[in-house]
């Protein structure tokens, strides 16, 4: 899904004065990027698996809710690493879909597209869809398929970890198929770390900028964020009847 500035709670945005908890993700200037530093990254998965709060939560620390039916929004930020200024290009996607025969995948051009033009592969599921991670094999076939030469950096997340009373993927699910899709399994335990890692993958590979590819695969945990708190958090924002656009 893709976040909107009329979708985003405590938008109290009345007659077009703008005032939003949240605003949309600022893009940069494509001409901004940091030259032969730009590392990009796409978020994959089935519908509703969290792709979107995943991206909003990296880059603005926030739980969001609710969010517009996903169009594919390209996200943008500049990220120091080791010292070193990188541009990271996050592209959210729409979701894709096993075919009936669950061997294929209902999968729009512009995923393709997407999978092309990225260095590195976030591919999420949520622990509470069994049917959301049946799509991650052949959605790592996919990429396969359109990267055939070399290993492509890869990081598997199990998302909606707090939903622990709903959970239809048992914690060693995600072990195993993160060892049938690679060599080596790493377990990030936070958002941050999770997206910050593909980006070690990436650069470490030497890839960036069209140098691709070698790699291998990361198991992700992001924490889940804490709704108890978030909702102290949203209730004090709502009260105190914030008036002015928060910028991220
Ligand atoms: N409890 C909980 N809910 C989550 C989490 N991540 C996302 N959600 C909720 O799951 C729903 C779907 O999240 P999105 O980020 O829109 O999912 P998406 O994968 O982008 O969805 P599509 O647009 O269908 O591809 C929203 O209601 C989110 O608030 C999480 O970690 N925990």
């Amino acid at each position: 899904m893709r976040l909107t500035a009329d979708s985003a709670p405590g938008n109290m945005n009345s007659g077009g004065s703008g005032n939003f908890l949240l605003v949309p993700i600022p893009e940069y200037p494509l001409l901004d990027c940091v030259p032969n530093k730009t590392v990009k990254i796409v978020v994959l998965g089935a519908s509703n698996v969290g792709k979107t709060a995943l991206i909003v939560r990296f880059l603005t620390k926030r739980f969001i809710g609710d969010y517009e039916a996903n169009t594919g929004a390209l996200y943008s930020r500049k990220v120091t690493m080791d010292g070193e200024e990188v541009s990271l290009q996050i592209q959210d996607t729409p979701c894709v879909a096993l075919q009936d025969d669950a061997e294929g995948l209902y999968c729009q051009e512009q995923i393709n597209r997407s999978i092309y033009w990225a260095d590195g592969y976030v591919l999420v599921f949520s622990i509470t869809d069994h049917s959301s991670y049946r799509t991650i094999q052949p959605l790592y076939q996919h990429v396969r398929r359109i990267h055939p030469s070399g290993n492509i950096p890869v990081i598997l997340v199990g998302n909606k970890s707090d939903l622990l009373r709903a959970r239809q993927v048992p914690a060693d699910e995600g072990e195993t198929l993160a060892a049938s899709l690679g060599r080596s399994a790493s377990h990030q335990h936070s958002l941050h770390s999770c997206f910050l890692s593909s980006l070690q993958v990436i650069r470490a590979l030497g890839g960036g900028n069209g140098e691709k590819r070698r790699g291998g695969l990361h198991l992700a945990r992001p924490k889940s964020p804490n709704m108890q708190e978030l909702k102290r958090r949203f209730r004090q924002v709502l009260s105190s009847k914030v008036k002015s656009a928060t910028t991220i």
